[in-house]
């Protein structure tokens, strides 16, 4: 076995390569194999040759498109930073209780069993990926288990390819854990940094045993504001992992953001090497950052995460830039693929003119390989002719503008945005609408059973006419509302059948997005969303949702909600223009769903909900950028829905991610009734919301629509007595956390009928 020591100078240079790659498979083949063992329909062996397959393809891919250094590890079966938990031996007891190996453990980690609660899962940083949160106590012995990173090394170097493998950083680990439930407080994961370097150290001398010349620890935790101390451990933790005897080279990446403090104190760190966001961030001076000048960046030039293609002279001209400040530049993209989809070449329905101005992994993977070349020998490949060529269409393309657009948005004044005080408002609406307080109602979706989605592959194959697609559509819809009056909801949903996703569908019906068919981008686990892409001025060309949500009404005389997606999820999570402020494009969007609320109201529907989950998602790492985010944001979805009448009632929906840094805007969003995520935090949130002085309807959720539990009565009671502590009765609803798409009707019904029973129950106590 070679032992590798690290040696400045004489390291192998990284040059052109990319911090990750997608791991789902190109067809979702990762996914069904997921799914497939999860049903018990096929077996580990199964599983073991989808995820070697996968593996071998992108080792195989990443050579083939000219990579001089190609990831490992990068590949997961679930979540990146559940493998590194994993690694550290950081399973809470409840799972090592389970006595299961390696896999089941794993797995349940990742999903729960009926004895064990998964870890919780939350947003990576300002992505729609999702990522298992670790729990750490005091008592975690974490314990080096080399297996996958060593495994995957050798299984690429067996196939002649040598990797450089991927680990989420110790520091970052640490800061993106929760302390476990039973530590006491005060008790933070970080507070056990020194013992989890510890196993990060065995972990590079077992690495450099097996000869591996590079590894690459994520540290994008510090693309956020950080604490004094937080920086210092940083610090420490680089320089006790550079001083060891026996390591291999250290590249320390971050991505999403710039460094900022960070920056200097990597810099001044035995590290070989530091990977930047230069595209959310900027360009580094070496004068201000001590020690820069002795390392390798890996210029992240490449946009990864979303799809356009790149400006390759302006790329070139910032590695140029770079070249002064460090002691070698290597080429890469600004973050890992995983967040775009494969490649372009599979869309052949894609508008061809569009097609040309975008880059998915593959095409960004060549990308970076031809600004490696030109940085190294200044040749530039045609590829920098056709880019030029694909801007300068793509900036005078006429699909992109619409005058019409352009001007309603410079028509609007402050005053549409702008609806009466809410508790005027509100004294209409309860007239109008003559709910019992703590009113029962559900988020939107029901489950999207196997017969839904397989009427929509055979509407979208032409199998199924558009008539026939409606009469499914139709009598789904009918089930749905039957269902509800069954269970004595008071408050109706049309159930949502008809979307294939909350923010495709939306797209599919809008001027300004085109949308693919094999983008797939993990969301998380083996749940995958094809982001659209919005690439020009938007509007709304007709109705969307008016004929289902009337159709709807007209089999119930309970109100029926209308279900829209509001303007700042729609841009979250689609792959969103870059030649124009998000704020404008935030507004065009708003309109187009303002047109739909109006609509809604005209046919008579009186409560419309606006769905804004990735209104968190979307704040900046960063304190400073924050305020100028929530104007905008808050902006838009107030133009979305400030065009109904007083008597109208206007929803908003929050989930999927912690609410504290928002309560505020909440507020500023001026809905009549806003439902936020809270059945798994037990209502933690709920005294926060009222502290802040928040005086409108709220329906924290009282069931966890992520677990396959079905909660009972006497739960959901508790959680509404304590819910009523802080909100006074006549201001509280009764829902589940967010919409019921992912479960099945068996775990519905029941928690439905629960849901209803205990807002009975806690009615009295209301008034
Ligand atoms: C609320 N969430 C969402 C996020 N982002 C979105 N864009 N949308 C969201 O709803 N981010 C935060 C969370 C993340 N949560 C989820 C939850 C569930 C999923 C999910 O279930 N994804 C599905 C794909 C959904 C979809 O687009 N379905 C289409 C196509 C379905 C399909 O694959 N069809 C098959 C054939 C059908 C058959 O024969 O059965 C095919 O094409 O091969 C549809 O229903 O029409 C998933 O399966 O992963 C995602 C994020
Ligand atoms: N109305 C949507 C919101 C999800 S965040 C649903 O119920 O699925
Ligand atoms: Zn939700």
């Amino acid at each position: 076995m070679t032992r590798t020591t690290p040696d400045q100078g004489t390291t192998a240079p990284l040059g052109a390569t990319v911090p990750g790659y997608p791991r789902i498979g190109p067809n979702r083949e990762l996914k069904r194999a997921l799914e497939s063992y999860w049903a018990g329909e096929s077996g580990r062996e199964e599983l073991d040759a989808a995820a070697r397959a996968e593996r071998e393809r992108t080792w195989r891919r990443l050579t083939a498109l000219g990579l001089d250094t190609v990831p490992s590890n990068t590949f997961s079966l679930y979540d990146q930073v559940l493998d590194s938990a994993v690694l550290a031996g950081a399973v809470p007891p409840r799972f090592a209780a389970l006595g299961l190996d390696a896999l089941g453990t794993y797995l349940a980690m990742a999903r729960g069993t009926s004895g064990a609660a998964p870890l919780e899962m939350t947003k990576w940083f300002d992505t729609n990926y999702h990522y298992l949160v670790p729990e750490i106590a005091p008592t975690t012995r974490f314990h080096l288990d080399p297996t996958k990173p060593v495994s995957e090394y050798r299984e690429a170097l067996a196939l002649g390819i040598t990797t450089r493998p991927v680990l989420i950083g110790p520091a970052s680990l640490l800061l993106l854990a929760k302390p476990a439930d039973d530590a006491p407080d005060g008790f933070r994961p970080f507070d056990r940094l020194d013992d989890l370097v510890a196993v990060y150290a065995l972990l590079l001398t077992t690495l450099a045993d097996e000869g591996v010349a590079w590894v690459q620890l994520d540290e994008p935790a510090y693309a956020a504001d950080r604490t004094a101390e937080e920086l210092a451990a940083l610090g420490r933790v680089y320089e006790r992992l550079g001083g060891l005897a026996e390591r291999p080279a250290i590249l320390v990446s971050a991505y999403f953001g710039d460094l900022g403090e960070a920056l200097p104190v990597l810099a001044s760190s035995p590290v070989e090497a530091i990977g930047l966001d230069l595209v959310a961030g900027s360009v580094p001076v070496a004068g201000d950052v001590p020690g820069l000048a002795t390392k390798t960046v890996v210029a992240g030039v490449v946009d990864g995460r979303n799809v356009w293609r790149t400006d390759l002279d302006a790329a070139l001209a910032t590695l140029r830039a770079l070249e002064p400040q460090a002691a070698a530049v290597a080429v890469g993209t600004s973050c890992s693929l995983l967040h775009v989809p494969y490649d372009l070449d599979a869309e052949a329905s894609l508008d061809p003119r569009l097609k040309e101005w975008l880059a998915f992994a593959d095409q960004k993977v060549a990308e970076v390989v031809a600004l490696a070349a030109a940085l190294r020998d200044g040749q530039l490949t045609p590829s920098f002719q056709e880019a030029r060529t694909a801007l300068s269409d793509r900036a005078s393309a006429p699909e992109v503008i619409d005058d019409g657009v352009r001007s309603r948005l410079a028509g609007l004044t402050p005053e549409d945005a702008r609806r009466t005080a809410f508790a005027e408002r509100a004294d209409v609406q309860r007239d109008r609408l003559g709910l019992p307080p703590l009113p029962t109602t559900t988020i939107g979706s029901f489950p999207q059973t196997g017969d839904i989605r397989r009427a929509r592959a055979a509407y979208r194959a032409g199998r199924l006419d558009r008539a026939e697609y409606t009469t499914r559509m139709r009598a789904e819809i009918e089930r749905v509302i039957r269902l509800q009056e069954k269970l004595g909801l008071d408050v109706l949903v049309h159930g949502e059948p008809e979307r294939n996703d909350m923010v495709q569908y939306f797209a599919e019906h809008l001027n300004g997005f085109a949308t693919t068919e094999h983008g797939w981008v993990q969301s998380y686990g083996s749940r995958c969303v094809r982001p659209p892409i919005l690439y020009g001025d938007v509007s709304r060309p007709a109705p969307i949702t008016v004929e289902w949500a009337t159709y709807a009404q007209s089999l119930t005389d309970r109100p029926v909600k209308g279900m829209l997606t509001g303007p700042v999820t729609i841009l979250a999570w689609s792959f969103v223009r870059d030649d124009q402020p998000l704020g404008d494009t935030a507004r065009q969007v708003a309109l187009a769903i303002r047109d739909e609320t109006v609509d809604l109201e005209a046919t008579g529907i009186g409560i419309v909900q606006v769905d804004e989950p990735a209104l968190r998602e979307l704040l900046p790492l960063r304190r400073v950028d924050r305020a100028a985010y929530l104007d905008w944001s808050v902006g838009a979805f107030r133009l979305a829905t400030a065009g109904v009448a007083d008597e109208t009632q206007v929803h908003t929906h929050l989930c999927y991610s912690e609410f504290g840094d928002v309560v505020a805007a909440i507020d500023g969003l001026d809905a009549d009734v806003t439902s936020i995520e809270a059945a798994r935090s037990r209502m933690e949130i709920v005294p926060d919301v009222a502290a802040s002085g928040f005086a409108r309807g709220i329906g924290p959720g009282v069931y966890d629509i992520h677990s396959p539990r079905v909660p009972s009565a006497d739960e959901v009671e508790a959680l509404l007595r304590r819910a009523l502590d802080a909100i006074p009765g006549d201001r509280l609803w009764v829902n589940p956390d967010c919409g019921l798409k992912t479960r099945t009707y068996e775990q519905v019904e029941p928690a439905l009928t629960a849901l209803v029973e205990a807002a009975w129950r806690v009615r009295p106590a209301a008034g």
